[in-house]
């Protein structure tokens, strides 16, 4: 497969081959491909926007397991994968963006707490879009979020994870 430069413009997404889409949208959801093999066959899309729409309305469309499994598939932030180097690129750039790789001992420890309690309480891990977040506000929004219930935070977590989505594109993508 021809390897693809990157950013590409909305023309050339429209013109990869399907193997390339696949490739360089494997990762816009965390871990889960499946993503652009459904989405590579709405194109050709008119503009940026509306790619970001099909995989927005991919997020909505897929089952509720399939919607867990995705949550499920985020690594804590700040946590063990984190901490050994094991993130994706992805996450690891969003990550830092965020702040959250120069805590306070204090401030890992709160984060250790509450994504463990949360993580027990439902079952999946706490998800926020850290590139439009800092530290005080995730560590705000784990403890917030804790009281939703488990319905509530699976309509959050597809939510941030459409925003971690677009961002994602929008790396790939020039407008
Ligand atoms: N847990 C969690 O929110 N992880 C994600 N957030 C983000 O912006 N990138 C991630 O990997």
């Amino acid at each position: 497969m021809a390897s693809v430069t990157l950013p590409i413009s909305i023309s050339e997404v429209n013109s990869l081959s399907d193997e390339q889409f696949e490739a360089v949208f494997a990762n816009v959801i965390e871990l889960w491909p499946n993503a652009a093999k459904e989405v590579k066959r709405k194109r050709p899309f008119q503009n940026v926007p509306a790619l970001c729409e099909a995989f927005q309305t991919y997020l909505e469309d897929i089952t509720l397991e399939d919607k867990l499994t995705i949550l499920k598939l985020h690594p804590d932030l700040a946590g063990r994968l984190a901490a050994r180097g094991e993130l994706t690129a992805e996450s690891a750039g969003e990550q830092r963006a965020a702040g959250l790789e120069g805590l306070t001992p204090e401030q890992k420890k709160i984060m250790d707490e509450s994504n463990q309690r949360y993580k027990a309480k439902f079952d999946f891990p706490f998800i926020i879009c850290a590139r439009e977040n800092k530290v005080q506000s995730i560590i705000e929004g784990l403890q917030r979020r804790y009281s939703n219930n488990k319905e509530q935070e699976i309509t959050t977590g597809i939510n941030e994870v459409k925003k971690i989505c677009k961002l994602r594109i929008l790396d790939i993508v020039k407008n």
